[in-house]
This record gives structure tokens, C-alpha cells and sequence, in this order.
């Protein structure tokens, strides 16, 4: 909450504005609560970076797959064409208990709705431990026009990961997870906690650009709200991702289409602002470790295909996603042979 013994923010200037939310702990939550009747200019995103909601298909939806059975050859099969053909899925009866899920949206909830000098200790230049850091937008400092999205980022830690990587090895034709490749897949996973105020004028930004996950898989857990879009493969259409109670949502990133030789697919999305609620959403992205190397694994080459992608430090691309404002799916030209 905005506290009202300091003085209002000046939301005129540009500069002021941006300290306001991005140094001071305010964040576009503190900026919402101020209750603005029409969006700064800072927010305002270019036509091409807003979702185009005549691109929209609204009968079709990401498969939903039930994993209460997830030795099931039947059920492998649907993850790994998921996999395949939409690059995006949601899974039910996960094994998470749903008491858990819920505690874990309550807590960002709660972390959110700390005051603003208590949440800044968490801002990066604050941060005692760099492992956890609060940021609004993608990367202020790059971002000429800023996103409509708080969120703290931590590193974390699962043997829904395991398995689902198990399963689209296996594929692959890696028949299991040993002390080579495990680390490659999973090696060093983060946890972010998003918060999306309500936006005065929603249709003129983005919660968050177009953009592909530099993950090897990202499982996120999501409020109610709804306000995520997966591109349809080889389209120019969207597919929102609907919330159903209990679900995770699965996506394939970058390190996996990199690895499995763009059998996989790491698909664009985005998250578009909401005029009426508030949104939280928590991703865990689970990643190579920075000092891997990742190319086409060569179990997962075809014979006589030919590599589509080269051998890349991890870190590298990392930092080469961070280097840049969200833009769709260009980060993996970064690897291209
Ligand atoms: O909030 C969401 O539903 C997705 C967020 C996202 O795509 C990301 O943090 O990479
Ligand atoms: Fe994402």
C-alpha cells in the first residue's frame, strides 16, 4: 500500500516514475493502488508487442493430460506429442497436493502485499543473498517501454520434473536419466512469483512480451485470473491457456528444443494485462546449470539428420536472453548452426 505520509509520486515524469516503481519497492503494484485513471506513457508497448485479439482462436485450447497414470504408455505418448505438435500442456492429477498449490499462491499474495520498504530489501541492489530479487517489467534497465508485471525471482528445487523428462527422453532415445545427462536437463532450476496489478488501460501493454523460455521445462502454477497465450505451431494465431483448478502447466524452452534438435518445441507466449483483477502466476523454470555446453543431443539425431543447432555455453544464451527485451522467438537464432 502507497503510504501516505510520504509525498505522491509525480507521475508525470518519466524518470520519477520509473524510480518510483522500479527502485523504490512500489512496483506496478503500488503504481495500481494509487488507482491512475489512464496508463504513463512508460507502459505504452508498440502495436506489434500488444496481443492482436483478432489472432485469437478461442475453440482451441492446449491438451490437458492426466497423469495418475504416467507409466501408462498411453500417456507417454500424449506427453510427447504435446510435446511435439503444441510445445505447451497442462497435466491433472500431477501428485502435487492441491493444498500445496494453494499455499504457494497464497504466499505470493502475501509477499505482494508486504509494504514497499519492506519489499525493497529484495531488490536486487538490496538483496543480501542474489539468489532472490524482486524486478518489475523484464529488465528495467533495458526495457524502453516497461511491462505490467512485479515478480521475485528465486533459485529453487521433484520428481514430476524427473519423470516428465524421463518420458521425453525417451523418445529421444535416451532410455533413462543418469549423472551426464540429469544435470544437463535439470541442473538448476528458479522460481519467480509474478503479480500482475489490475491495468488501467490493459489493451495498450503487456504483462509480459512474446517471448520463448531459455528453460528446458518451465511448470507453472496459475491463479484463477487466466491472461497467458501460447502461439499455435507454425501460425499466426493464439491460444489462451484457460486455469483449471489443480493444474500445472507444462512448456518446453529453448535448452529442450536446442537438445532434442527442434523436435520439441519452445513456443512463443504472452501475458496480456487485465483491467479488473489482479494476477499471480509461478513459474519454475528448470534449466541446464550455466557452465553446461548444449547442442543436439547426439542420441536424439535421426540417422543422417543433420544438426539444426551448434554447441552453446548455457550462460551464454542466458545472458544473451537478458541482453534483450522480450521479441518473441529470436533468442534461438542465438544457436542456429
Ligand atoms: O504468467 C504467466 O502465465 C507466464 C509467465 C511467463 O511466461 C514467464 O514468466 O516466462
Ligand atoms: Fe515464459
Amino acid at each position: 500500500m502507497f503510504d501516505h505520509l510520504m509525498a505522491p509520486p509525480p507521475l508525470t515524469d518519466p524518470h520519477e516514475l520509473k524510480a518510483f516503481v522500479v527502485d523504490e519497492g512500489h512496483g506496478v503494484k503500488g503504481l495500481a493502488e494509487l488507482k491512475i485513471k489512464s496508463l504513463p506513457a512508460l507502459f505504452i508497448q508498440p502495436l506489434e508487442k500488444r496481443l492482436d485479439m483478432s489472432k485469437v482462436v478461442p475453440h482451441e485450447s492446449i491438451p490437458v493430460i492426466d497423469m495418475s497414470n504416467s507409466e501408462d504408455p498411453e500417456v507417454e505418448q500424449r506427453i510427447c506429442d504435446a510435446a511435439e505438435n503444441w510445445g505447451f500442456f497442462q497435466i491433472v492429477n500431477h501428485g502435487v497436493p492441491a493444498s500445496v498449490l494453494e499455499d504457494v499462491k497464497e504466499a505470493t499474495r502475501r509477499f505482494f502485499d508486504l509494504r514497499a520498504d519492506e519489499k525493497k530489501k529484495y531488490l536486487f541492489k538490496n538483496s543480501r543473498t542474489k539468489n532472490v530479487r524482486l524486478v518489475t517489467s523484464f529488465i528495467p534497465e533495458v526495457d524502453k517501454v516497461l511491462e505490467w508485471k512485479d515478480y521475485l525471482s528465486c533459485f529453487y528445487s521433484e520428481s514430476l520434473i524427473k519423470r516428465l523428462l524421463e518420458v521425453l527422453m525417451k523418445r529421444l532415445g535416451i532410455s533413462e536419466l543418469n549423472e551426464t545427462n540429469e544435470p544437463i536437463l535439470k541442473g538448476s532450476r528458479r522460481i519467480n512469483l509474478n503479480y500482475y496489478p489490475v491495468c488501467p488501460n490493459p489493451e495498450l501493454t503487456v504483462g509480459v512480451g512474446g517471448h520463448s523460455d531459455v528453460s528446458t521445462l518451465t511448470v507453472l502454477l496459475q491463479d484463477e485470473i487466466g491472461g497467458l497465450y501460447v502461439r499455435k505451431l507454425h501460425s499466426e494465431n493464439w491460444v489462451h491457456v484457460p486455469p483449471i483448478k489443480g493444474c500445472l502447466t507444462i512448456n518446453i524452452g529453448d535448452a529442450l528444443q536446442i537438445m532434442s534438435n527442434g523436435r520439441y518445441k519452445s513456443i512463443e507466449h504472452q501475458v496480456v494485462a487485465n483491467g479488473h483483477e489482479n494476477r499471480i502466476s509461478v513459474p519454475i523454470f528448470v534449466n541446464p546449470r550455466p557452465s553446461d555446453v548444449i547442442g543436439p543431443l547426439r542420441e536424439t539425431m535421426r540417422r543422417g539428420e543433420k544438426g539444426l543447432y551448434k554447441q552453446v555455453l548455457y550462460s551464454d544464451y542466458v545472458k544473451h536472453f537478458y541482453r534483450k527485451s522480450h521479441n518473441g522467438k529470436d533468442t534461438i537464432d542465438f544457436a542456429k548452426a
